[in-house]
């Protein structure tokens, strides 16, 4: 590949000697890893072994101890993360009052909608069709997970980072969540995903990342 090939393609995202200390001892690191557009990658790990400290380091949530996260080639700030990254974490960010199709419409007003597709059409998407109105607080633990993804289907973000985003979901939902990352791929988006390893990404063979480098 020649130089003027590689400055055209910065990664969606890059990590670059990325640790993080808690009590000086390792979380994880020191990363180096870049995430490019039509990429899914999946970090599979044990229970505590770091994966929502890496997810909250790469979504600016954590200061890291010591390295870098990029955006597109540039230093992660607030104002690029909202319209660039959506995050997917254990706490699902929906606000219990309020409706499916409220909650889309809130996300939306901070993280700008993507081009072709109306909130309906996303809840429809994730069969949510029938509780557009319903208080999330009324849903069960996967149909919230379910608006929860609708919403990532309504942001224009070309990142996703999700965590455990299998967790909650009956089989149909897992399915759900495999279509979502292949269609997200292939129109240019990148995901990074982590998993306890029960259930993962089936299409192809996704990129593996350790949390851990032994030298
Ligand atoms: N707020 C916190 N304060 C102190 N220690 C924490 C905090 N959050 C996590 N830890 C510790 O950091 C380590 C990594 O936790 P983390 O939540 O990143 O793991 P994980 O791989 O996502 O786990 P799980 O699969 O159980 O979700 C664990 O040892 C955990 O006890």
């Amino acid at each position: 590949m020649s130089p003027a090939d590689t400055t055209d393609t910065a990664p969606l995202l890059e990590a670059r000697g990325l640790t993080f200390l808690r009590n000086d001892e390792p979380i994880f690191g020191p990363l180096n890893f870049a995430l490019h557009a039509g990429e899914v990658v999946l970090m599979e790990g044990d229970n505590g072994s770091g994966k929502t400290t890496l997810l909250k380091v790469l979504s600016g949530l954590l200061p890291p101890s010591e390295g870098e996260v990029l955006l597109n080639g540039a230093p992660l700030t607030l104002a690029r993360l909202s319209h660039q990254v959506a995050l997917l974490g254990h706490l699902l960010g929906l606000k219990l009052e309020l409706s499916p199709l409220q909650n889309l419409r809130f996300a939306m007003g901070i993280g700008g909608l993507r081009a072709g597709i109306s909130a309906h059409q996303a809840l429809a998407s994730v069969n949510l069709e029938g509780y557009e109105d319903v208080p999330v607080r009324q849903l069960s633990a996967g149909q919230r997970k379910r608006v929860a993804l609708a919403r990532l289907l309504l942001v224009p973000a070309a990142l996703w980072l999700l965590d455990e985003p299998y967790a909650n979901l009956d089989r149909d939902g897992i399915a759900l969540v495999n279509r979502l990352l292949e269609v997200h791929a292939h129109r240019g988006g990148a995901a990074l995903i982590t998993s306890h390893g029960a259930y993962a990404y089936t299409s192809g063979t996704p990129r593996r990342l350790p949390l851990k480098v032994t030298a």
